[in-house]
């Protein structure tokens, strides 16, 4: 048996990406690699963050007694969480479930892509505003498949030029879900419609944050 740091875990409605709207249980994961200047859960990667160690066994468990059938495992980084293909391959197992991993962008996603079909990466592209672009793993981008997403949370206009060059250069729009999501608060909502229009950005997906919109952006455990 493996352990790991779990900072939270709720039932909620997925906020954002390809399931937004659905029910989604979320685990998130203390610790991250990176210090992005928006984060909206610094708290949880702090090295003193109280978390709880739990088995994959009690992860899983707790997933099943939710009810809930689509796990989103987020942190933090939950790709760096030791031994976390033990508990991908558990997760996996169970046909009932979907998974979706939230992930920076920095980790290579190699070693979890052959553990089955019921996961899926949403990878965060870090764009300049985030001060952490220089950490992307631009390879990953060939390790994505159709059904998995890549994010860009832009705060503004050179976000979302960096942005544009990347989908066209990676041709990600033909490859996997695509989303653009503004840094919340930071940036006009108008100004990515318009941004999207000007540069006909096809196959290109705006996203807002649901949850933070539902409950107060600062809240915890929604
Ligand atoms: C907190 S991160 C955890 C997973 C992983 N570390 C990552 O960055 O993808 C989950 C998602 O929230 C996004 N996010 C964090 N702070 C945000 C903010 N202030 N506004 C919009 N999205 C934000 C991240 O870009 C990422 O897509
Ligand atoms: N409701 C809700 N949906 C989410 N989708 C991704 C989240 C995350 O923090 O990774 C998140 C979150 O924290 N809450
Ligand atoms: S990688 Fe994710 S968890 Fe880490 S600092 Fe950036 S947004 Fe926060
Ligand atoms: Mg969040």
């Amino acid at each position: 048996m493996a352990e790991y740091r779990v900072v939270e875990k709720f039932v909620s409605i997925n906020g954002e990406g390809i399931l937004a709207g659905q029910l989604a249980v979320f685990v998130r994961f203390q610790g991250c690699n990176l210090d992005c200047s928006f984060c909206d859960t610094a708290w949880a990667n702090r090295e003193n963050a109280p978390y709880t160690l739990m088995t994959e066994k009690e992860i899983y468990d707790y997933i099943k007694e939710t009810g809930v059938r689509n796990v989103t495992l987020t942190g933090g980084e939950p790709l760096l969480q030791k031994d976390v293909r033990v508990l991908l391959e558990l997760l996996a197992s169970d046909p009932s479930i979907r998974i979706e991993i939230e992930t920076n962008g920095s980790i290579d996603l190699t070693p979890f892509k052959d553990i089955g079909d019921s996961i899926a990466f949403t990878m965060d592209y870090k764009l300049p505003g985030s001060l952490m672009e220089s950490r992307m793993d631009e390879c990953n981008f060939d390790r994505l498949s159709a059904g998995d997403t890549v994010k860009f949370v832009a705060g503004s206009q050179e976000d979302l030029e960096r942005a544009r060059d990347i989908i066209e250069k990676h041709g990600l729009s033909e490859k996997c879900h695509v989303y653009i999501s503004p840094v919340f608060g930071k940036i006009e909502l108008e100004s990515i419609v318009d941004y999207m229009k000007e540069n006909r950005m096809n196959g290109v997906n705006m996203q807002l944050q649901m949850h933070k919109v539902i409950w107060n952006p600062e809240s915890r455990g929604v």
